[in-house]
């Protein structure tokens, strides 16, 4: 019965500390660095909360209810067997870590090859949400066999790895068995030498051996355990390798909250290369007074997305600086200067919950009329009412209910709802139709009349409006005026426009 009860508080304490870790994995890959979530496979990530902590489970598990048990039991024996027969005992105890020398090495090629075998659960998680994700085009460009190869490959060389850990987790009993008997016959000859001798009798060796007998299989299941503490090690490894990292973007120790920004933008000799070395800004200078809506253009990859990106401090600068009223950002609380920003991204994410719920994520705590209010100004009531469950619809895993427009315009109120000083458009209206983008213009125009608009868009009818146009190119300044200016102006914008035109 106490086996039972002790059994139980293992297994509890075993499980309070799991919650405790996934907690804490998860917190510190939230709060860590944007460039840290961005550069693994997300599969890598989930697997570190799934099969990881399995590994850790078990691991903890079984140490709690067998190493008490086992080291107890061994030395138990050990004192009774000095008493009988102290000489020989000493033979056993150098003997016996002999033997359980490959045992331990053993143990570290286990821990080596779970490592390995555990990376490799989170690439088959990626490909495997990666290929449900993608099932339309899957289906479309009919790639059901190219997908179910590399999904089968991903699977053979999961149990490839897999098979080499348990291969010599396997070895341990043999390895034991073979020490144990090669000690044991020369234990027999030492001792029937020493009996013939009148060291010791024949009673005291079968006590001694009895003892053995008592100790060997909680030894051997200590051996075993110790292969298990290994792969426990491993995920441990791997669970602390997030625990551990320190982000490299945090608050200063006199960081200062932002409030009350006014919403002045400005971007000094700014130089940005990624972390895996693709270069994006390279001595960028620009400003966006309050109030003022300023568009960002130019070709793909020139460099305008990573602008947000910096202004949002995802990451910092390599050289120069971003400023918000005349400060720099890392002044700021990060906290604090995320709030002054309201972004829509190109991707408009929406959350597995309800389009208010969606909504309502610009400012928790805002009411169902506020949330209304937003809705209107993204131009999105109107179909939102015509969904059967109107504001009270499910969007689906990533907004997949909803038409990519829609999404748009539930993502761009959001953005509203924030009420933000500052607010970067990314592509946020290229997937609506041009007369809803006419409609979203309107109201943003309104919208955008306190605030600092900062619109990034392919599409230049979008931009057309803004108080002032930046064209980009490899991320530098090219150009920069009004429609009107740079028209007239000849250069890259005109061309861009022609382009379009054509
Ligand atoms: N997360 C990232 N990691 C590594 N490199 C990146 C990342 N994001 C962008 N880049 C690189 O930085 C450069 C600038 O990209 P950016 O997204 O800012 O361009 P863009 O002007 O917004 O392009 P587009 O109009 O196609 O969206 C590109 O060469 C791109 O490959």
């Amino acid at each position: 019965m106490s086996l039972y009860g002790m059994t139980l508080a293992n297994n509890t304490g075993v499980q309070r500390a799991i919650v405790d870790i996934q907690a804490d994995q998860f917190d510190s890959l939230t709060d860590g660095d944007f460039a840290r979530l961005s550069s693994d496979r997300s599969g890598g990530f989930v697997s570190r909360f799934i099969n990881d902590v399995n590994a850790l489970r078990e691991a903890g598990l079984r140490l709690a209810n067998n190493l008490t048990k086992g080291v107890l039991t061994v030395i138990g024996v050990l004192i009774t067997m000095l008493i009988m027969d102290w000489k020989l005992t000493l033979v056993l105890l150098v003997i016996y870590p002999l033997a359980f020398g490959p045992v331990i090495a053993l143990g570290n090629r286990v821990r080596k090859r779970s490592k390995q075998a555990q990376k490799q659960i989170g690439e088959v998680a990626s490909l495997l949400s990666e290929s449900f994700q993608s099932s339309r085009v899957v289906k479309a460009y009919g790639l059901e066999d190219y997908q179910k190869a590399r999904a089968k490959r991903g699977f053979v060389e999961r149990s490839r790895l897999f098979l080499k850990v348990l291969t010599d987790k396997a070895a341990v009993d043999p390895i034991l068995e073979i020490t144990g008997g090669l000690a044991l016959v020369g234990i027999l000859g030492l001792t029937a030498w020493r009996i013939a001798e009148g060291d010791t009798s024949l009673g005291n060796f079968v006590g001694v051996i009895g003892a053995v007998a008592v100790a060997a299989p909680e030894l051997r299941a200590l051996g075993t355990l110790n292969a298990v503490a290994q792969e426990g090690g491993a995920a441990a490894d791997r669970v602390f390798e997030i625990l551990d990292a320190e982000p490299s973007i945090s608050d200063r120790t006199d960081a200062v909250d932002l409030s009350g920004a006014r919403g002045g933008v400005e971007f000094r000799d700014v130089h940005f290369v990624y972390p895996d070395g693709s270069p994006a800004l390279s001595g960028l200078s620009f400003s966006a007074n309050p109030g003022e809506t300023v568009a960002l253009v130019g070709p793909s990859g020139a460099g305008k997305s990573t602008v947000f990106n910096l202004l949002l401090r995802l990451y910092d600068p390599l050289f120069g600086s971003v400023a918000i009223d005349g400060n720099d950002i890392r002044t700021f609380t990060g906290g604090s200067l995320r709030k002054a920003s309201a972004l829509v991204a190109q991707e408009a994410l929406l959350f597995d919950d309800t389009i208010a719920a969606n909504i309502a994520l610009g400012r928790i705590g805002a009411t169902r009329d506020e949330i209304e209010a937003a809705a209107k100004a993204a131009n999105a009531h109107d179909f939102i009412l015509t969904l059967p469950g109107g504001y009270d619809s499910p969007v689906g895993e990533m907004g997949r209910n909803l038409s990519g427009g829609q999404r748009q315009r539930v993502a761009l109120a959001r953005a509203i709802l924030r009420d933000a000083p500052i607010l970067l458009l990314d592509e946020a209206t290229s997937a609506l139709d041009a007369e809803s983008e006419a409609k979203v213009q309107v109201a943003l125009n309104e919208y955008a009349r306190e605030r600092t608009t900062l619109i990034i868009a392919h599409r230049l009818s979008t931009v057309r409006a803004a108080d002032r146009i930046l064209v980009m190119d490899d991320g530098k300044l090219v150009e920069e005026g009004t429609h009107d200016e740079l028209m007239q102006a000849g250069g890259a914008y005109r061309k861009l426009v022609e382009l379009q035109l054509s």
